[in-house]
């Protein structure tokens, strides 16, 4: 038999080896993906900037390790770290974890369990607990709750964004209990989709969703970097404040979020008459903590003379800026080529469209979700004059 092709990675601080294959798939003998570095790296600096925020040194555990890499790097990058621990179901990956974790001189804690079971034989073990699984992380979320302990951090990505986006309907219910919609801003439906359904999860625990530090939809995922803490009487306040329905005009694109997960959703547009159609239940909360991220942004700032640039620096600053402004505005946004297409009219400049906005007092401010979107609290009613004003 051909011995099997090895391939050096150099990301962050660490080399890692790892088997190379033709194609990044849930089928590689080690899953190792070069598009997720730019995920990685925010995670390096989401928890550093996390670990400073509660003072104490912390433990984590890279639930679905793959390689290693990402429990080597949170080991070597991350300051006032203990104890790391990775996991992986598939033996060749933990083999690998092992061989990468000696080869970067760290020592991780290394086990080769089911998700589920290793975050349920450490209730109250890890301060920050990393989903990053193939597809949905839904499979994993009661056990997330049964484990975390108060004043943690849950890093959870999903690939399954068809799912979340409502492309396919039947498996969004199935997975995440929550009926989406197909929309120009069916990424931030889909982030609201999963946060909800971590929140309501979390909910039989008597934990729940303090605060969500940052979450992104980029390529072909979402993350989110979620502050979890306990109390029952917190549990049932943030549900009553942070769960509710979205509902959409697509003849004329009005939209409304509701509060509440049995408040009554209404059925037809004040706008048009048209018959609505709803999303949730879901988070109609905060996606974006503005101090948090600031603070991340700082990071990058402020040591650069002394550190290793990461790769994706200019991309995370990027993404950075855009969740920071993003992080006041209101539900939801405006997509302005949909809108001139509904209007049969061609586009004005996004720039001029944003200024009459905010002459007016409203709030205009781009998303990292769309770069024509526009997040707004003005009414579509009087954003379509307004277009139309320009053209
Ligand atoms: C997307 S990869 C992880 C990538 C890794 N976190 C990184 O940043 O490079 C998913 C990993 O989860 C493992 N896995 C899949 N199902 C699992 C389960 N139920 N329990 C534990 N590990 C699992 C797979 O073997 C695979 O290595
Ligand atoms: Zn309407």
């Amino acid at each position: 038999m051909d011995k099997q092709e090895i391939e050096i990675i150099n990301e962050g601080l660490v080399e890692i080896r790892v088997p190379k294959f033709d194609k990044v798939s849930s089928s590689a003998p080690v899953f190792y993906n070069p598009k997720m570095e730019f995920n990685r790296d925010i995670s390096i600096l989401a928890l550093q900037t996390f670990q400073e925020e509660i003072e104490r040194e912390i433990s984590i555990c890279d639930v679905f390790g793959g390689s290693g890499i990402r429990a080597i790097r949170y080991k070597k990058e991350i300051d006032e770290v203990g104890l790391v621990s990775v996991n992986d179901i598939s033996s060749l990956a933990i083999e690998q974890s092992k061989q990468n974790a000696l080869n970067n001189n760290v020592e991780i804690d290394i086990y080769q369990k089911e998700a589920n079971i290793i975050l349920r034989e450490n209730r109250g073990v890890f301060d920050v607990v990393d989903i990053d699984p193939f597809g949905t992380p839904s499979y994993f979320v009661d056990s997330v709750g049964y484990s975390l302990k108060k004043d943690s951090l849950l890093c959870i990505t999903a690939t399954d964004t068809s799912a979340l986006c409502g492309t396919y309907k039947e498996p969004c219910i199935r997975k995440y209990n929550a009926v989406p919609f197909k929309s120009e801003y069916c990424h931030e439906n889909g982030i609201r989709i999963l946060a909800g359904f971590v929140s309501l999860t979390l909910a039989k625990y008597k934990k729940y969703i303090e605060d969500i530090k940052l979450s992104h939809s980029s390529e072909h995922y979402m993350r989110l970097y979620i502050k979890i803490n306990k109390g029952s009487k917190a549990t049932d306040d943030s549900l009553a404040c942070n769960i509710g329905y979205i509902s959409h005009c697509k003849k004329c694109l009005y939209r409304t979020a509701v509060k509440g997960l049995a408040n009554p959703i209404p059925g037809f547009c004040p706008v048009c008459g048209e018959k609505l159609i709803s999303a949730g239940p879901l988070w109609i909360g905060k996606l974006q903590n503005p101090d948090f991220i600031s603070k991340m942004i700082q990071k990058l700032d402020e040591d650069n003379s002394n550190r290793k640039k990461l790769n994706t620096e200019d991309n995370i600053l990027k993404l950075l800026y855009s969740c920071f402004e993003e992080s006041n505005a209101p539900i939801t946004f405006y997509d302005i080529h949909v809108i001139c297409k509904n209007l049969k009219i061609s586009a004005p400049k996004i720039a001029d469209i944003m200024d009459e906005i905010k002459k007016e007092g409203y709030i205009a401010v781009k998303t990292h979700f769309n770069p024509i979107g526009v997040k707004s609290d003005i009414g579509i009613v009087r954003l379509k004059e307004i277009i139309n004003s320009l053209v």
